[in-house]
């Protein structure tokens, strides 16, 4: 599903009303259309039903107008609650407003204060006082009349996106609405999938509303990934498929103490269908990850008595890397200062697609421009905010004020493809293109996780998908397991391991025809 700005959808309004001929008062009555048939669903049609429209002096309020309208004739009583002068309403909005009933409308300039009465008998409370055009920080009485919808305990229908939220950011600018549900126009906001934006909003429905579908094609916006993008680039496998042709993987991880990051990393690469696994770890760790994994075949690295990499390790691991199509570098790997020496000689030297994690970052980060001697080799970074405001040299509240700019401007600078994780992890590439993940849910955040994303990831690129599409198929798959483990024990106490065990389960769920017919292409 394609999401855009709020400016951009300002944009593709005009050029729909301007180059496409579409009357803007013609959007507006689908839009208000869109939302009434949502409310109807939900709550019915006929006598005995009142909604409060609470809008603005907009066209988000002009959206509410038709609402009002379109109940009022499905037998609802629909009052709306104007925060504006009739007089400061203007253009598609006017026209709208002109239409309704005079006893309909009351014009509150001053702000809702008297109204809460009202608004708490009504069956349902539409929010049409802020959508795209929020330009500052919400105060006065559009704040206040936040407040009141806020606490009157019916249920919201927010037009567009809830008010106060930023549609190009989901941040909350100042005070926002709670809304139930959300009835978003054309294409989701940014600010209708972002966090705090998507929680606020409840329940999202995107509906049509006849915008021209070049307007919609060639706006510039980025994929939000759900179960249809992650089908789109999920490939059948070949019914001819061997475990040669499904990818090689070479996992180097592991440390004194965090031998389950080595173990899961190896094991979710298999899980997500890599034809073989080569687990390479410190030699005294072998019998520990010999005995900790099955299927995975380990590689004893230097000296038998050293329980982490040293430098030394170099020409082992780059021989053992030949061939490989694809190398993940960094679980459990400790920060010994051997160690990241190591990591830094081996992100220069190592030729195979790769994905760092952890400690593999964390060694990045003393010298990032490090990635730049990569010199066109497959890159791929995957830090959680802490790790991305080290690599960056910023604080995490910064990079949580910018998730997409961070990643962006990271992945765009040192040329690598880049998954910042966290509630809706963004993946940025290298010519900035964004993508923001839809799947997941709370019980991921637990140690291992991450682990499991790196092997995931590690695992498509391996079977040859290109590194824009492993990222994100990587952290849609992922997410996507855990939301499937979620269904059947909840978000307490899920750890890395079982959403390991899910992913097969997910894959499956997210294929097509698995297995298709002879002659389909190899992976
Ligand atoms: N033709 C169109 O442009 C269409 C627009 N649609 C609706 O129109 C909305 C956008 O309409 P507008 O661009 O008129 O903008 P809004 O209706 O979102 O709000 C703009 C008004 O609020 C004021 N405002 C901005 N920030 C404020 C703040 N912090 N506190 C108080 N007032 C503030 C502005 O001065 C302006 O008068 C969309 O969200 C959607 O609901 C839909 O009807 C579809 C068609
Ligand atoms: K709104």
């Amino acid at each position: 599903m394609k999401v855009v700005t709020g400016q951009v959808m300002q944009s593709m309004d005009k050029r729909a009303i301007g180059e496409f001929g579409v009357p803007g008062v013609a959007l507006m009555e689908r839009a208000g259309c869109a939302c009434a048939d949502a409310i109807s669903q939900r709550f019915g049609d006929g006598a005995g039903r009142k909604a409060v429209i609470v809008a603005g002096k907009g066209n988000n309020g002009g959206d509410g107008f038709v609402i009002s309208r379109i109940l009022s004739q499905r037998g609802w009583e629909a009052l709306v609650l104007l925060l504006a002068a009739p007089q400061a309403v203007t253009g598609d909005a006017a026209v709208n407003l002109e239409r309704l009933d005079s006893g309909v409308v009351t014009s509150l300039p001053q702000g809702l204060a008297g109204q809460e009465e009202l608004i708490k008998s009504a069956t349902v409370v539409v929010d049409a006082l802020l959508g795209t055009g929020i330009n500052s920080e919400v105060g006065g009485i559009y704040g206040e009349a936040i407040d009141v919808v806020n606490a009157c305990g019916v249920p919201v229908v927010a037009v567009d996106i809830p008010s106060g939220i930023d549609a190009g950011s989901g941040r909350v600018l100042g005070r926002a609405v709670r809304a139930d549900l959300t009835v978003s126009f054309a294409l989701a906001k940014l600010g209708n999938v972002l966090y705090p934006g998507a929680e606020l909003g409840g329940r999202l429905v995107v509906a049509d509303i006849g915008m021209p579908q070049a307007v919609v094609d060639e706006a510039p916006g980025c994929e939000f990934m759900d179960r249809e993008s992650a089908r789109a680039i999920i490939r059948p496998r070949s019914v001819i498929a061997h475990k040669g042709s499904n990818g090689h993987c070479l996992v180097i991880a592991g440390s004194v103490g965090k031998t389950g990051a080595a173990a899961m990393a190896a094991q979710s690469a298999l899980r997500a269908g890599a034809g073989l696994v080569s687990l390479a770890v410190p030699a005294a760790l072998n019998p520990v990850l010999e005995s900790k994994t099955t299927e995975a075949m380990t590689i004893p690295i230097g000296p038998e008595d050293k329980w982490h990499f040293l430098a030394g390790a170099l020409g082992e691991l780059l021989s053992v890397a030949k061939g490989k199509d694809a190398v993940a570098l960094g679980p459990g790997l400790g920060t010994a200062p051997s160690t990241v020496y190591l990591v830094h000689s081996l992100l220069t030297a190592l030729d195979a697609p790769l994905v760092i994690d952890a400690d593999g970052l964390n060694a990045v980060a003393v010298a990032p421009e490090l990635l730049l001697r990569r010199r066109g080799r497959v890159t791929l970074l995957t830090p959680h905010p802490g790790e991305m405001a080290r690599l960056m040299g910023v604080s995490v509240p910064e990079v949580e004020a910018d998730r997409i700019g961070c990643a962006r401007d990271f992945a765009t600078r040192f040329q690598v493809y880049l998954v910042l994780k966290g509630a809706r992890s963004i993946v940025a590439g290298p010519d900035g293109t964004i993508a923001i993940n839809g799947s997941g849910n709370p019980g991921m955040a637990t140690g291992g996780m991450g682990d499991v994303l790196t092997g995931v990831i590690a695992a498509l690129l391996g079977q040859g998908y290109h590194p824009f599409a492993a990222a994100r198929l990587g952290v849609f798959l992922h997410g996507y397991a855990a939301d499937l483990m979620a269904e059947e024990t909840g978000t307490r106490g899920m750890v890395a391991t079982d959403v390991q065990e899910a992913l097969p389960r997910a894959l499956q769920r997210l294929t097509v025809a698995e297995g298709g017919a002879a002659g389909t292409s190899i992976n």
